[in-house]
């Protein structure tokens, strides 16, 4: 079996920086033809300025012949200013603004402790139809962790939107039947990004015969009825979902310790994974919209001129990648995915 699909993008990307970046981005440029690239590098990526800088290593690690083009995002913090979103809405190649509650995940101690305290920046995106990306999750250490999304729509998202109706907003990388949804019923300014790791795994896969440290990412994995409902959403033609694959590479050592780091490197089978759970789903037909068309029409771009094609075909993911000098598990590692991206 064959399928030839519009060139993918991915709407969800960890670059990381430096040789790390150096090695993961291949990959990336192998199938997608633009990523939106998350701004939580050390120190942050808050200024138009430091994100120009980004892209242009970006652009100067790419393999040879390579068309990938990066989308960047800035980091939202308390002190960004109207200002800057104009700057950034001017300059063309900044495509949105992340929203990191303060403690959430990686790299996120700089973000918002309360969105009250970012209005000047939130009211210049609404006004210039700059997109807010938002990591959906309160960080109150007392709210369950399989919560805390759930919670953050009705304590955070739901008056956010009621305060700034026309705000452009992707919920990133949901994971729960409520995100879904909420997406679903809000306006049509409100979409939402999918992991294929949620799509085709439940949180049984964190302890599958014992702690499973590389299937853990923010938001975790949550319960199968999750899992099914974020499935419905991807397949069921709504063009308020996309593919963001999240791909979130971490050493090795830095995952497989006693506080491990969360993320999944999938960059390296994204779109095969996600004809995986689409075929799971009996909806291979849904998969171009969700992968290729989706995302550009919510930003404002067009689709990709050229195409992939996928084969139904199995191979082995490599135990192991090198990430710079250290050492990348990929999702899947030494075991098969059944999907090939023909190169
Ligand atoms: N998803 C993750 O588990 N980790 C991401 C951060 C994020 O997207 O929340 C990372 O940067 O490592
Ligand atoms: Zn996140
Ligand atoms: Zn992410």
């Amino acid at each position: 079996m064959k399928l030839t699909i519009t060139r993918p993008d991915d709407w969800h990307l960890h670059l990381r920086d430096g040789i790390a970046m150096q090695a993961v981005l291949p990959d990336t440029c192998r199938q997608m033809g633009r990523a939106i690239v998350m701004p939580n590098l050390k120190p942050p990526v808050t200024t138009v300025a430091a994100a120009a800088a980004y892209r242009e290593r970006i652009l100067a690690a790419r393999p040879a012949g390579s068309n990938f083009e990066p989308l960047m995002t800035l980091y939202l913090t308390e002190t960004t200013t109207a200002e800057e979103v104009r700057k950034a809405k001017a300059s063309g190649f900044v495509h949105g603004i992340k929203l990191y509650p303060a403690g959430a995940t990686t790299n996120s101690d700089a973000g918002v402790r309360d969105v009250g305290n970012a209005m000047a920046a939130l009211e210049a995106m609404a006004e210039v139809g700059m997109p807010l990306l938002v990591h959906g999750e309160v960080t109150d250490p007392n709210v369950d962790v399989f919560d805390r999304e759930a919670v953050f729509i009705d304590t955070v998202f739901e008056p956010l939107m009621k305060r700034l109706p026309q705000l452009r907003v992707v919920f990133e990388h949901i994971t729960t039947q409520q995100a879904a949804e909420y997406v679903a019923g809000a306006a049509a300014n409100v979409a939402a990004t999918i992991t294929a790791h949620h799509l085709l795994m439940n949180r049984n896969a964190l302890f599958s015969g014992g702690i499973r440290p590389h299937h853990y990412c923010l938001p975790v994995l949550k319960r199968e009825l999750h899992r099914e409902a974020l499935l419905k959403a991807a397949t069921s033609g709504s063009d308020k979902f996309f593919l963001g694959t999240d791909s979130a590479p971490h050493a090795r050592h830095t995952k497989e310790a006693a506080c491990g780091c969360a993320g999944m490197y999938t960059a390296n089978a994204a779109i095969e994974l996600y004809a995986e759970a689409f075929e799971q789903a009996g909806a291979l037909d849904k998969l171009e919209a969700f992968a290729s068309f989706n995302g550009p029409a919510f930003y404002g771009l067009p689709r990709n001129a050229d195409t992939i094609t996928l084969v139904k075909e199995s191979w082995q993911v490599p135990a192991l990648l090198t990430y710079g000098e250290e050492e990348l598990v990929p999702l899947r590692a030494g075991e098969h995915v059944h999907w090939r991206c023909q190169p």
